[in-house]
């Protein structure tokens, strides 16, 4: 039923003058919002009055003013989250309960009538299509859910005070940090369900912080309060600048200032990612819908079972840690290369904290915005996080290094895949490296190598003796994505041994001067694929405009002159035309 009707069906019973709600931001809540101020003045003749009222934020609407400039000239669509921060500090938290000072004049609540009201019964899990265990599965669920404001406020009481919990908080800044957070470990507040639903308010959460702090000073207060500020951000920035460009395909911040958006964006604009950002222009990227990949990795049967196992908790929990939810959104969209929009859907129809400002938010400005550059195209010259310079094996290698960080012993894995219990920390992270000889599926036994008949251990994935690789016969789900490649290796080329580098198409492993060689070597083949130049992009044919092993500019002048080395920390500078910039010209 929707909240028109049930307003109609309501005033048949009481007599209703005014309607309270929490003033939304984003298009469809807003609809919903006038369909229920067209059905009130239909059975209030007129006079009935929906109040909207500012909530959800930490800082009130009305406050915004007091960093000396009116909000919509201050937050506009290029705002960063810095920026914002700093700003922002000049508007002071209201105490909690305000509000609550009725302003003259105001109607005074009445309570409702004791009887003769049928009030209706609220829908059952299995009635909105959920197993019980949705949320009673306290053992594999993060936190045991329980909804309303008394468990809302239990929460807070039991995380600030009787677990101190904010002396190791981690907040969404610091998660890709190294080693800071363990997959497993209870480091955050677990409140998002009850902000996101109003259970509690994050000024109460605020002065809460702020009390603990007076007897205990500690960062992980700041780093709550922090991350209540990015609630903060997405919801005025919306309210302010995005609107409904939050749901573009190229981004809220790429689409021009016209209302909707430019179907291409300006070139301003891309320009603009990379400057703030430092990722790439999004119209080169490919945006697929491919639904068979969408499906394994919603599923949770990537391959990769850091990915797998927070998808398999997000669908079974309605939780995923803040690390895992971009772990997996630069999965998708970097790696399986699909529009991010199919994943923000997937998100939202199974986060049990979904917030739609907050959801399409932070795919719009911390995934979207992720997108790899090639080495020259970003301020300082290099890859944002360490990737190989142009690799096609995009998000694969750092996911496996967000594993080795902050799920050391793997028992996150373990416990969404218990098929992998057995394995050791490494392959449990990479089981394609656990493959069995003779299409064994056990673990525990040991192989022989064909070649030398030497016993081996069952998890070593090359003879202990003569090196040979096992055949193949996979434990796990195959990988959605090729492995990313080893990183030592014998050089095809040099001979080197033990060295840093990367295979080619044709698996030929060099080493990383070898590899500038290999691909200067390539330039020809791959330019007769670029079919067009800048001016003429067409965004649907997307990132296959870049060959595929295209060289960067610094990967050619090193290979012409492999003394000089690549240009570390150069300044960013976009001259000439992209073609030619790829054929190092
Ligand atoms: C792709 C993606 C989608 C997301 N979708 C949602 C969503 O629908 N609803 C939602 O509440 N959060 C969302 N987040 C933000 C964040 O992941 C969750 O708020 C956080 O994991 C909730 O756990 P917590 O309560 O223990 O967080 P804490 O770390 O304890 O943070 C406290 C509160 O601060 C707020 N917060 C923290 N990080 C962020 C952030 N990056 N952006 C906005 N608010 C933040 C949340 O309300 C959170 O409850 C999303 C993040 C990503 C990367």
């Amino acid at each position: 039923m929707s909240a028109a009707d049930a307003l109609r069906q309501l005033s048949q019973h009481l007599e209703i003058c005014q309607v309270f709600v929490f003033q939304e931001v984003c298009s469809e809540e807003l609809q919903l919002e006038a369909e229920m101020e067209v059905a009130l003045r239909e059975v209030t003749g007129g006079a009935g009055q929906v109040v909207r009222c500012w909530g959800y934020t930490l800082h009130h609407i009305d406050d915004l003013e007091a960093c000396g400039k009116a909000p919509e000239r201050w937050i506009t669509p290029y705002l960063s989250f810095g920026n914002f921060k700093r700003d922002i500090a000049a508007c002071k938290v209201r105490p909690v309960n305000a509000e609550w000072k009725l302003p003259e004049g105001h109607l005074q609540l009445t309570k409702p009538p004791a009887s003769g009201v049928e009030w209706g019964s609220l829908p059952s899990l299995p009635d909105l299509g959920f197993d019980e265990s949705f949320v009673s599965d306290g053992e594999r669920s993060a936190v045991p859910w329980r909804g309303g404001e008394s468990f809302a406020l239990a929460r807070v009481q039991q995380y600030i005070w009787e677990r101190r919990g904010l002396k190791q908080y981690v907040g969404t800044t610091d998660w890709s940090a190294g080693g800071k957070c363990g997959a497993p470990r209870d480091q955050t507040s677990k409140l998002s369900p009850y902000l996101a639903f109003g259970c509690v308010s994050p000024r109460l959460l605020y002065w809460e912080i702020q009390r603990f702090e007076k007897s205990d000073r500690c960062k992980g207060a700041r780093g709550l309060i922090n991350s209540l500020l990015w609630r903060d951000f997405y919801r005025f920035i919306v309210h302010f600048a995005w609107g409904d460009r939050l749901f573009h395909l190229y981004g809220p911040m790429s689409c021009g200032s016209v209302p909707g958006g430019h179907k291409v964006p300006t070139k301003w604009c891309c320009k603009h990612y990379n400057n703030l950002f430092g990722g790439s222009d999004p119209r080169l990227w490919t945006w697929k819908k491919d639904l068979a990949k969408f499906e394994r990795w919603a599923e949770g049967r990537t391959g990769y079972p850091f990915v797998d196992a927070a998808m398999l908790e997000l669908k079974e929990t309605g939780y995923m840690l803040h690390l895992n939810r971009e772990t997996v959104g630069w999965f998708f969209m970097r790696d399986l290369q699909l529009d991010w929009r199919l994943a923000a859907e997937w998100f939202e129809s199974r986060l049990l904290d979904h917030d739609c400002v907050l959801n399409w938010g932070n795919w719009a400005y911390f995934i979207l915005t992720q997108l790899p550059s090639r080495e020259d195209d970003r301020p300082g010259g290099g890859p944002r996080y360490t990737l190989p310079r142009y690799s096609p094996y995009l998000m694969a290698s750092q996911v496996l290094g967000w594993g080795r960080d902050h799920d050391p012993d793997a028992r996150y894995v373990k416990k969404w895949i218990p098929s992998l219990q057995s394995l050791p920390p490494e392959l449990c992270r990479e089981p394609w490296k656990a493959d069995l000889t003779d299409a064994t599926d056990d673990a525990e036994s040991d192989w022989t190598c064909a070649a030398c008949t030497l016993q081996n251990l069952a998890q070593t994935r090359r003879c202990e003796a003569c090196l040979a690789r096992r055949p193949c016969a996979s434990l796990y789900v195959a990988p959605l994505v090729p492995p990313p490649p080893e990183q030592l290796g014998l050089c095809g080329s040099c001979g080197a041994m033990e060295v840093n580098g990367w295979e080619s198409e044709e698996a030929i492993f060099f080493c990383e001067d070898c590899w500038a060689q290999w691909l200067a070597s390539q330039v020809q083949v791959n330019m007769a694929q670029v079919t067009g130049t800048a001016s003429d992009l067409d965004p649907d044919a997307g990132w296959a405009l870049v060959p595929e092993l295209a060289p960067t500019a610094s990967a050619v002048a090193a290979a012409a002159a492999p003394d000089r080395g690549p240009r570390k920390g150069a300044r960013w500078a976009v001259r000439g035309n992209r073609s030619d910039k790829l054929a190092g010209g």
